[in-house]
C-alpha cells in the first residue's frame, strides 16, 4: 500500500489510549503504533504531522436549507453550495421534512460545491475531514433493519404533540424531568414527537412492536445514511442527543428514569452518544464526490454557532437569527439549571462537555418568510428591510409571532401569532417592522432572564444567522438591549463551527489559540442609539402584547387529527366529481375533484359530516384499493384526466401525515 507522506496524519485516539493511529487522508487505517513522546496540546488528541493545502468540509443542514461549505485553514469559505428543500405543513401547527429529501439535498450540495472547489483549482483530496451541523430536535424514525424512514421527520417547530405533553405533565415524575435533562416538557423537544409517531403512525407502531424502530435527530440520520446503511454507523453527538429529553445532562448517557417516563426503555434503537469531535466515531462518507472522507465533527447548529463565534469561555454568548433564534451563553463545565425559563444544554463536547444556558425563540427568519410566502409582501427575505424602512416606526403595531406557541423565556403553549395595534393607518411596512422587532423583543426578555440566572451582565452580544443580515434588526436589537451587538464579517459561523469541530479532531487546528484570528477582522458593531427610557417603554408594550396573546389555543381545541382512533378513509363517485373523505375522531378532510379539474379540500368537524352513505375502509388497505378503483373508472364519465394524479398526490400528502 502506498503512503503519501504529505497526507499522513498521526492521531492519538481516545479509543486507543496509549497508541497512535496513522491514517491517510481517505481515512484508511494503516496501523497502530505504540505511543512514544508526542508534543501536542493535551486538550486535543490530534496532531497534524505534515500538511499543505488543507481544507475541511462542513455540512450545515438547517431548517429551511442545506449547505455545504469548504473552509481553508484560515477559516475562510473557498467554495459552497446551498439548496432550499420542501417544508411540509399538512395541518395547522404541523411541520415536517422528508428525510430522504434532506439526504438528497446534502448530496447535491456536496457535489455542486466540489465542482466549484475544483474549478477554483483545488483537488478534492485536499479535503481532510467533514463536520456536520444540523437543526436540532427534529425527529426521524426509520427501520433499523432496512434503514428506510417510516414517517416524515417531525420538525422542532411542530406542535402536534401538545395533548401528549399535557397528558405527560399530569404523570408522576413530570416535575423532575427538567432537573435531569435541562429541558422543559414541551412540544419542542424530541421525545413527545417520538411518542406521537409511536401512537399515531401504524408503520412506526409496528416497528416499535417488532423492536426494529430506530430513532434519531437529524445528525444521527445524516451520519447513518452518509456512511451507507450497510455500515450501520448509528451515533449522535452530545449536543444533539441532549435535546431529546432522553439524556441525562450530567452523565450524557440515556437516563433510565427519562426512558421509563416516556415508555421507551429497551424498546427502541437509540444512537450511541459520542463527543462532538472524534476521529473515528462518525465513520466515513460512503459514496459520492467525497467517498472515503472521514466525518470528524458533529454539533447541533446552535452549538456550532457558539463554536464558530469562538465562545469558548464562560460568560461568552452568541445569538443566531436563523429560522428561529437561539441565544447560547457559555456557563462552563457544570450545567446551570434555569429558574427563569431558559434551557440547560450542552454547549459543545470536545475533550470534556461544556454547558450553556439557552434562550430559544421559535420564530425569527420564519416570520419574514411568512410575510413573503403567506402574505406576499415581497419576493425575497432581504426585501423585508426596504419595506420596514419605508416607515419610521412600527406605527403602534406589535406582532407576537407565536406560530408554535411562545418559547423562552415565556413558554406559553396556548399563544398564537397575534398582531396588536392595527388601525386604518397601518401599512405593510409597519407589520414588516413589527416582525423584525418581535425577535429583538424576545431576545431582550431572554437576556434579562439570563442575567437573573447567571448573575452576570453581558457586555456585548455576538450575532449571526440569515436575519442578522438585516441592519435594521441588528440596530433595533442593540437599542433594546442597550449593549453593542457584534456581527462578524463572515456570517456562516454555524458551518465554521462544525468545520472547527472536525478540524480539531484531526489537528488542522490544534487548540483554541490557533483559532483566535479566524473571522476576526471586518465585523460590524451596532451601538445602542436610543434612550433607555424609550426602549423600556417599547419593551413594556411588547410584554403587554405577550400577555394578551395567551389563550388563543385552548388545549382541547387544538387541531390534532388522528389523536385517538385509527382514521378512516373513504371515497365516493358522484355525478360531477370524485369525493375522498378522511375521517377521524375529531375532523374530516374532504378532497373533491370536480369535472372542471378543480380540486378542493375542506376540513370540517366530523360531527357535521354525513358519512352514512359512503363505504368506510380501514386505512392500511386503502392505497391499493383506491389505485384500483381509479383504474376502473371510466374516463369519459368522469372526464378529467388529471384527477388520478391530483388525487394520488393528495393521498400521498394525507398518508405522509399518518393516514
Ligand atoms: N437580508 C435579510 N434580512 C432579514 N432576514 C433575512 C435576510 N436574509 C435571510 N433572512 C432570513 O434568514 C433566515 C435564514 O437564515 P439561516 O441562518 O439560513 O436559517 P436556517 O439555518 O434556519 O435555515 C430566513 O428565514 C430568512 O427569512
Ligand atoms: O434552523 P435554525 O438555525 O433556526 O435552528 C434550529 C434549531 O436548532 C432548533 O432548535
Amino acid at each position: 500500500m502506498m503512503r503519501h507522506c504529505c497526507f499522513l496524519f498521526r492521531i492519538h485516539s481516545p479509543n486507543f489510549p496509549g497508541r497512535i493511529l496513522e491514517l491517510d487522508v481517505r481515512s484508511q487505517i494503516y496501523g497502530l503504533l505504540p505511543i512514544k513522546s508526542f508534543p501536542f496540546c493535551s486538550t486535543f488528541y490530534t496532531s497534524l504531522m505534515e500538511s499543505s493545502d488543507i481544507f475541511v468540509g462542513s455540512i450545515d443542514q438547517g431548517t429551511t436549507s442545506t449547505r455545504f461549505l469548504i473552509f481553508n485553514r484560515d477559516g475562510e469559505p473557498v467554495a459552497s453550495h446551498q439548496v432550499e428543500f420542501g417544508q411540509i405543513y399538512p395541518h395547522p401547527g404541523w411541520h415536517e421534512h422528508d428525510p430522504l429529501e434532506i439526504i438528497a439535498s446534502v448530496e447535491t450540495c456536496i457535489s455542486e460545491a466540489i465542482t466549484k472547489f475544483e474549478t477554483a483549482g483545488h483537488g478534492r483530496d485536499s479535503i481532510k475531514c467533514i463536520g456536520i451541523t444540523n437543526q436540532r430536535e427534529t425527529s426521524i424514525v426509520w427501520d433499523h433493519e432496512t434503514g428506510e424512514p417510516l414517517y416524515n421527520g417531525i420538525v422542532w417547530t411542530d406542535t402536534r404533540s401538545q395533548s401528549i405533553v399535557t397528558e405527560l405533565r399530569q404523570k408522576s415524575g413530570a416535575v423532575k424531568l427538567s432537573e435531569l435533562c435541562g429541558l422543559p416538557l414541551s412540544t419542542y423537544s424530541s421525545a413527545p414527537k417520538l411518542l406521537w409517531m409511536i401512537r399515531h403512525v401504524p408503520k412506526v407502531r409496528d416497528a416499535f412492536d417488532r423492536g426494529t424502530l430506530a430513532f434519531g435527530t437529524v445528525d444521527a440520520w445524516l451520519v447513518y445514511r452518509l456512511n451507507g446503511v450497510d455500515a450501520n454507523v448509528f451515533v449522535s453527538d452530545s449536543t444533539n442527543a441532549s435535546r431529546t429529553m432522553l439524556v441525562n445532562l450530567e452523565t450524557l448517557k440515556y437516563d433510565e428514569t427519562l426512558l421509563d417516563f416516556f415508555g421507551v426503555r429497551g424498546k427502541i434503537h437509540l444512537p450511541k452518544i459520542v463527543p462532538s469531535s472524534h476521529t473515528t466515531a462518525y465513520g466515513v462518507i460512503g459514496s459520492g464526490a467525497l467517498a472515503g472522507v472521514p466525518i470528524m465533527g458533529c454539533l447541533g447548529d446552535q452549538s456550532a454557532a457558539l463554536v464558530g463565534q469562538k465562545g469558548f469561555s464562560p460568560g461568552m454568548a452568541k445569538n443566531t437569527y436563523g429560522t428561529g433564534c437561539f441565544l447560547l451563553y457559555n456557563v462552563g463545565e457544570r450545567p446551570v439549571l434555569s429558574t427563569h425559563g431558559l434551557l440547560a444544554t450542552v454547549a459543545y463536547h470536545f475533550d470534556r462537555p461544556i454547558y450553556a444556558l439557552e434562550g430559544s425563540i421559535a420564530v425569527a427568519g420564519s416570520g419574514i418568510k411568512f410575510l413573503q410566502n403567506n402574505l406576499g409582501f415581497f419576493a425575497e427575505s432581504k426585501d423585508v428591510n426596504e419595506l420596514a424602512n419605508s416607515v419610521d416606526d412600527n406605527g403602534g403595531c406589535v406582532f407576537v409571532t407565536a406560530f408554535s406557541g411562545l418559547f423562552a423565556p415565556y413558554w406559553i403553549d396556548d399563544a398564537k401569532g397575534t398582531i396588536f395595534g392595527i388601525t386604518q393607518y397601518t401599512q405593510k411596512g409597519h407589520i414588516a417592522r413589527a416582525t423584525l422587532e418581535a425577535t429583538c423583543f424576545q431576545t431582550k426578555a431572554i437576556l434579562d432572564a439570563m442575567e437573573k440566572d447567571s448573575g452576570h451582565v453581558l457586555s456585548e452580544l455576538a450575532v449571526d444567522g440569515g436575519m442578522s443580515n438585516s441592519e435594521l434588526a441588528m440596530q433595533t436589537q442593540a437599542d433594546l438591549i442597550n449593549i453593542p451587538v457584534y456581527r462578524p464579517k463572515m456570517r456562516e459561523t454555524t458551518a465554521l463551527g462544525a468545520a472547527i469541530a472536525a478540524g480539531l479532531a484531526i489537528g488542522v487546528w490544534r487548540n483554541f489559540a490557533e483559532l483566535r484570528d479566524i473571522n476576526r477582522a471586518g465585523g460590524t458593531v451596532f451601538e445602542p442609539q436610543v434612550s433607555q427610557t424609550k426602549s423600556k417603554e417599547r419593551f413594556e408594550e411588547w410584554e403587554k402584547a405577550v400577555n394578551m396573546s395567551r389563550g388563543w389555543v385552548g388545549v382541547n381545541e387544538r387541531h390534532e387529527p388522528g389523536t385517538n382512533t385509527t382514521p378512516r378513509l373513504s371515497m365516493k363517485k358522484e355525478a360531477e366529481s370524485l369525493v375522498v373523505t378522511i375521517k377521524d375522531q375529531g375532523h374530516s378532510l374532504v378532497s373533491q375533484v370536480s369535472k372542471d379539474r378543480t380540486l378542493t379540500d375542506t376540513t370540517k368537524r366530523a360531527t357535521r359530516i354525513s358519512v352514512k352513505e359512503i363505504e368506510v375502509l380501514p386505512v392500511p388497505k386503502l392505497p391499493g384499493k383506491i389505485a384500483d378503483d381509479l383504474d376502473d373508472m371510466d374516463e369519459e364519465e368522469l372526464s378529467f384526466e388529471l384527477r388520478k394524479v391530483e388525487i394520488l398526490q393528495r393521498l400521498k400528502k394525507l398518508r405522509s401525515v399518518g393516514y
